[in-house]
């Protein structure tokens, strides 16, 4: 096996006294994507501020592209990219602005940046868009720019936290239809925060979170092939059942 995209080892966090994370071990290989299933309060999200820097662990280690992110923060984001849960989007800007605001702040130069945004906008069918406030995009037009915003500086790994709140069934399809996709293309790793379970099902492999601990990691066929059940969704209830 090819070493990880992204590896975390250890990972304990605390809010006070309570712990979120009670030390988790993660690791991505190029072209996967794997779920991160766990239900409200498991600590998906603590993890994933976690994995993109925006709080330090109390204890473990995280290395994302070979590059240890406390001790070189710059080099291990630059591989990163996120969907966060909440928008990350200038609602008054247009869509081309908020983009262009993204590769700005990466560094890229204008004429690196516009065909690389012109040619997003396309494969996701928003050409037609590019021009209009983001405010008056549909909430799965408006989630397909956050992920073009997080594409932009072709980051080998993608972080995505409940990505599809709030979409219907069939834009919640087409994103991870986009981003399994990018997987197989591009050979991006794809840690995908979910509570649904549907959702996890899709995944080739599973993280199951409960109450800061990792209760599964492994192929999401033999998640279900070694249950009792034999059914995904059953299985899932058993093992975070009280
Ligand atoms: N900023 C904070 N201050 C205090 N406690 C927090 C904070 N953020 C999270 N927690 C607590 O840490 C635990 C894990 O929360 P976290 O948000 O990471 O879970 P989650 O799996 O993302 O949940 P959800 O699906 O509801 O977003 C919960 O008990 C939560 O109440």
């Amino acid at each position: 096996m090819n070493a990880p995209l992204l590896q975390a080892e250890g990972l304990k966090k605390s809010y006070g006294p309570r712990p979120a994370l009670k030390g988790v071990d993660l690791s991505l290989q190029a072209g996967e994507l794997v779920a991160l299933l766990g239900p409200n309060g498991a600590g998906k999200s603590t993890l994933l501020q976690l994995l993109t820097g925006l709080f330090t662990p109390d204890e473990g280690r995280i290395v994302v592209l070979g590059h240890d992110l406390a001790r070189h923060p710059d080099r291990a984001l630059a591989g990163l990219g996120v969907v966060f849960q909440q928008s990350a989007l200038d609602l008054d800007l247009s869509v081309r602005a908020n983009l262009h605001f993204h590769t700005d702040l990466h560094g890229l130069p204008r004429a690196q940046a516009n065909p690389r945004i012109d040619e997003g906008l396309e494969r996701l069918g928003l050409q037609a868009q590019a021009r209009a406030p983001v405010r008056s995009l549909s909430g799965g037009n408006r989630r397909k720019v956050e992920l073009l915003r997080a594409l932009l500086h072709r980051p080998r790994v993608l972080l995505m936290d409940e990505a599809t709140v709030g979409l219907d069934p069939a834009s919640r399809e087409q994103l991870m239809a986009t981003v399994l996709a990018l997987c197989a293309d591009h050979g991006m790793a794809v840690l995908w925060a979910t509570h649904l379970i549907e959702e996890a099902r899709q995944a080739q492999r599973l993280v199951l979170l409960h109450q800061g601990t990792v209760r599964f990691d492994g192929r999401t066929a033999d998640f279900t092939a070694a249950s009792a059940s034999g059914d995904f969704h059953t299985e899932v209830m058993r093992q975070l059942g009280p």
